[in-house]
């Protein structure tokens, strides 16, 4: 992902990039200083190409809090830092970007307000022309989900891994798959050609921790890289 941790780039083209990565998105609700050492642990065992920050519904000081707390451990070790929901705040505080939902704001605004270096992620559910219209607005990737069923939000939309291999055949814009993926079932994504696997759960919920399941996923990666 663009910004200044110099870290991943999903803006890039997947030519210039080794496969598939994964992308960590925070549990849904956190206390900072004590999640801080436990991301930590979890980005130093293994590839992490970005950290999304994602406090559904908390309040502006909460989230300048986290990101006080968070980015630099992300940013210190290479891995772009993104808020969820809010471009503005990212901006503010230094993110490297923000994702947006089809809900979430005026996108081209938002393009606007985090400028050239600073990366935007769009969901675009299960479609096809959100996706293109994404790109088409400046984005520099478009995430498609839930993939699979999912406990961490509920998921009005159900994607399929044929909707990856159509967008990664057409289109350099990198493509994020989310929703219910874990290393058991990441196989037919990182194949179909998803560039970055976004994941709750399996990391922060795997039951011999964070950093199993940072390497767990980064193994069936790997496992499943086409070639
Ligand atoms: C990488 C990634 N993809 C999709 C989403 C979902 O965004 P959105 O539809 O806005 O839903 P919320 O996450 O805001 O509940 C995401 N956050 N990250
Ligand atoms: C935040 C989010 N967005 C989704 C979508 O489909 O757009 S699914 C999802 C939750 C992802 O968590 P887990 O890896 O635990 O399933
Ligand atoms: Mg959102």
């Amino acid at each position: 992902m663009a910004g200044r941790s110099g870290g991943a780039r999903p803006e890039a083209g997947r030519e210039e990039e080794g496969g598939c990565r994964l992308y960590l998105v925070t549990p849904p609700a956190l206390d900072p200083a004590a999640f801080a050492p436990l991301l930590a642990s979890a980005l130093d065992a293994g590839d992490v190409a970005a950290l999304q920050l994602r406090l559904k519904d908390a309040p502006d000081d909460a989230i300048r809090r986290a990101v006080d707390s968070l980015l630099p451990v992300a940013q210190s070790r290479g891995v772009a830092f993104l808020l969820n929901d809010r471009a503005d705040l990212a901006a503010e505080l230094g993110c490297d970007g923000a994702h947006l939902g089809q809900g979430d704001g005026d996108h081209a605004a938002a393009r606007r307000l985090l400028g050239p270096e600073r990366t935007l992620g769009i969901t675009c559910h299960d479609s096809r022309h959100l996706a293109m219209e994404a790109g088409e607005l400046g984005a520099d990737y478009v995430a498609f989900g839930a993939f699979f069923p999912t406990a961490t939000k509920e998921a009005a939309f159900r994607a399929d891994p044929e909707l990856l291999r159509w967008w990664s055949a057409l289109f350099e814009l990198p493509c994020v798959a989310i929703g219910g993926i874990t290393a058991a079932n990441c196989a037919p994504l990182v194949q179909a050609g998803a560039d970055f696997l976004a994941v709750v759960g399996a990391v922060w919920n795997h039951p011999d921790g964070p950093a199993a399941g940072v390497r767990a996923m980064n193994a069936a990666i790997a496992a499943a890289r086409p070639g």
